[in-house]
């Protein structure tokens, strides 16, 4: 496959997946969102690769989840080849590689974005990260995953304030959370991140797959639950209430849900 929206390089035993929108702050179209299984896929069975670093390109953004540009030029986010809006496959396949995937966050990881690397197994930041949840401004609900990971990390009180008030939060206030396992300077991230995944390299490939099934077991259940929301968000998403969200971030200005309460 030939990409557009993404890189992809293998550097010594680390597959470096890295979105490429830095116009569009990485976020994510069908597109970027196919891309990205493909790459990890690559990297699942390429024996040399022990572990995945995903970062995004340029300063300002890791990833900000959905194109709302897009969604509000076209109505939709676009889809695969096959004509699937696939970013519930691309969350599983983020658990469901056999090796450690580490988030080098070096910007905004927001809405969607933020699901991303909440789902990797582990994230180091730069110190000008910011996190957060976006969806109840945009008119969305990346949950399941995005609501259930999160409050294994950071706790119930605190996930649903980071869901139900939206806020962005500093790398340090990140990691005071849990969220985050490092914070390095900026241009030290990648230099960080791959020190990270040449250590895991120098260890047992199959002592580390069956840790992270066994992580990933104990959260399994809330897969019923990403399910239930990714059908939910296909007829939510074109709602008005839904448009108002991402009309008004297009549009740079407040969204008015009153109407909608
Ligand atoms: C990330 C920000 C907080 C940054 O704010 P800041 O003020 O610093 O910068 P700007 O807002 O001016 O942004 C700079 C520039 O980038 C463009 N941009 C930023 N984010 C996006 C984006 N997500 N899509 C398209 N474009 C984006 C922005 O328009 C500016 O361009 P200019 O041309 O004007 O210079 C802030 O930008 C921000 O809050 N961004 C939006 C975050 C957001 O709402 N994300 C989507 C949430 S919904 C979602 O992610 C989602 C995920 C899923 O998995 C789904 C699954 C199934 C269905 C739906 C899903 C879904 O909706």
């Amino acid at each position: 496959m030939d990409y557009t929206d993404i890189l992809y390089a293998v550097e010594d035993s680390t597959a470096i997946i890295t979105i490429n929108r830095p116009d569009r702050y990485n976020s994510f179209r069908g597109r970027t969102v196919e891309e990205l299984i493909n790459a990890l896929q690559r990297a699942w069975v390429d024996q040399k690769v022990a572990c995945v670093i995903l970062t995004g390109a340029g300063s300002k953004a890791f990833c900000t989840g959905g194109d709302q540009k897009e969604y509000v030029e076209t109505g939709g986010y676009g889809t695969s080849a096959n004509g699937l809006w696939e970013v519930e496959t691309l969350q599983n396949t983020i658990r469901d590689i056999p090796k450690p995937v580490i988030a080098a966050v070096n910007g905004f990881a927001i809405g969607g974005g933020h699901v991303l690397h909440v789902l990797c197994d582990l994230t180091i930041a730069s110190d000008n990260a910011r996190f957060g949840q976006a969806g109840p401004r945009v008119g969305s609900f990346d949950a399941g995953w995005g609501t259930a990971l999160l409050t294994r990390i950071v706790g119930e009180k605190k996930a649903r304030e980071i869901w139900f008030l939206c806020r962005q939060y500093t790398a340090e206030e990140a990691k005071e959370m849990g969220l985050v396992n490092k914070i390095v300077p900026q241009a030290q991230l990648m230099t960080e991140a791959k020190g990270w995944a040449a250590e895991i390299a120098a260890l047992s490939p199959t002592a580390i797959k069956f840790l992270k099934y066994s992580f990933n077991a104990d959260s399994a259940h809330a897969y019923g639950t990403t399910k239930m929301a990714m059908a939910a968000l296909d007829g939510f998403g074109h709602t008005e209430e839904a448009m108002e969200g991402k009309r008004a971030f297009v549009e740079k200005r407040k969204p008015d849900f009153s109407p909608f309460r």
